[in-house]
C-alpha cells in the first residue's frame, strides 16, 4: 500500500518513470524519467511524434509493463509493490480500457461484453446501472446484438459501456477513434467527454488526431521519452501547431537528437 494520508487528487502518478527496450547494443529509451499526474475528473491527451514513448507511457501507468525505474501511484497503490495477482485485480477491478480495435468478444451480445469484465470480477451486475450506461452510449436498442450485427462506432461504444461499468479509477484510451469515420470519432469522443464531465471519469488518451486531442481538458506532449510541453483547453489548431512543431524538430535533430521544447505554445 503507497502510504500518501490523504486520498491523492490524482487518478495517476509517473515519478521519474525509465523504461529501456533491447539489450545494451541496441537499447532504446523509450521512457526518460518522466514525471506526470493525471488528476481525477480528467480528460489528457497524450501526443507525440511516432516513437516518443506515448504506448509505453499508457502501458506503465496502466501496470500492462513495468517501468525500469521509478514509480507509479494508481488509486493511491504504488504498482511497483504489487505481486502479478494483485497487478491483475487492480487492472480487472479499477482501469477502464479502450482500444482502437474494440477488443469485443464476437460470441456476446452488447449486455454480455458490457458486463464481461465485472462477472470476470466474481461481481454482480448492477442491471439498472448497466441500462444507464448501455442507453448513455446510445444502445438502448441493440442490447442482444452482437459486434458483427454492430457498425464500428456502435462496437466502441459497448467498448466504451464497458470500460464505464465498473466505475473505474481511471480509463485508459489507445487511438479510440483510429478504425473510425469522422462522425462516429466526433460521437465517441463527444461520449467520453460527456464521461469526464458528467461522470467524474478520468480519461488518458493517446491519439495522433488533433481534433481528438481537442476534446481533452489537456494536452501532453512528449518527446524522445520526456514530456515536451502542455496546452490547456486547446484548440484543434493550437494542438496541430504543437504537434508539428515537435515533428519538425524531431526530423531536424535525427534519431540521435532529443527534441524537448519545454512547454509547447
Ligand atoms: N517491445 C519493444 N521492443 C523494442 N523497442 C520498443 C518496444 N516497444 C516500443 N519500443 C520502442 O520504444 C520507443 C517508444 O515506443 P512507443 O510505442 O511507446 O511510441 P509511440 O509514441 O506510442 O509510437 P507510435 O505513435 O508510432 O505508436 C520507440 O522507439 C519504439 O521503437
Amino acid at each position: 500500500m503507497y502510504q500518501s494520508g490523504q486520498p491523492s487528487t490524482d487518478a495517476v502518478t509517473l515519478r521519474s518513470v525509465t523504461k529501456f527496450y533491447g539489450g545494451n547494443r541496441a537499447r532504446v529509451v523509450a521512457l526518460d524519467g518522466i514525471s506526470v499526474s493525471f488528476a481525477r475528473g480528467s480528460f489528457t491527451a497524450v501526443m507525440g511524434p511516432s516513437g516518443s514513448g506515448k504506448s509505453t507511457l499508457l502501458h506503465c501507468a496502466a501496470g500492462l509493463d513495468q517501468p525500469d525505474s521509478g514509480t507509479v501511484v494508481l488509486a493511491d497503490q504504488d504498482l511497483g509493490r504489487l505481486d502479478e495477482a494483485a497487478l491483475t485485480r487492480m487492472r480487472r477491478d479499477h482501469i477502464g480500457f479502450i482500444f482502437q480495435q474494440f477488443n469485443l468478444l464476437p460470441s456476446l451480445d452488447v449486455v454480455d461484453n458490457v458486463t464481461l469484465p465485472l462477472r470476470l470480477a466474481g461481481k454482480r451486475a448492477d442491471p439498472a446501472l448497466v441500462n444507464r450506461i448501455i442507453e448513455q452510449v446510445g444502445l438502448g436498442g441493440r442490447r442482444g446484438h452482437r459486434p458483427g450485427e454492430l457498425s464500428g462506432g456502435q462496437q466502441q461504444r459497448v467498448a466504451i459501456a464497458r470500460a464505464l461499468v465498473s466505475r473505474p479509477h481511471v480509463t485508459f484510451a489507445d487511438e479510440p477513434t483510429g478504425a473510425l469515420d469522422t462522425t462516429s470519432a466526433s460521437e465517441i469522443l463527444d461520449l467520453l467527454r460527456t464521461a469526464v464531465r458528467a461522470e467524474r471519469q478520468t480519461i488518458v488518451m493517446v491519439t495522433h488526431d488533433p481534433v481528438a486531442a481537442s476534446y481533452a481538458d489537456r494536452v501532453l506532449f512528449l518527446a524522445d521519452g520526456q514530456f515536451a510541453g502542455e496546452l490547456h483547453e486547446p484548440t484543434v489548431d493550437e494542438v496541430a501547431r504543437g504537434l508539428t512543431a515537435l515533428s519538425s524538430r524531431a526530423s531536424r535533430l535525427g534519431r540521435d537528437g532529443r527534441n524537448t521544447v519545454g512547454t509547447v505554445r
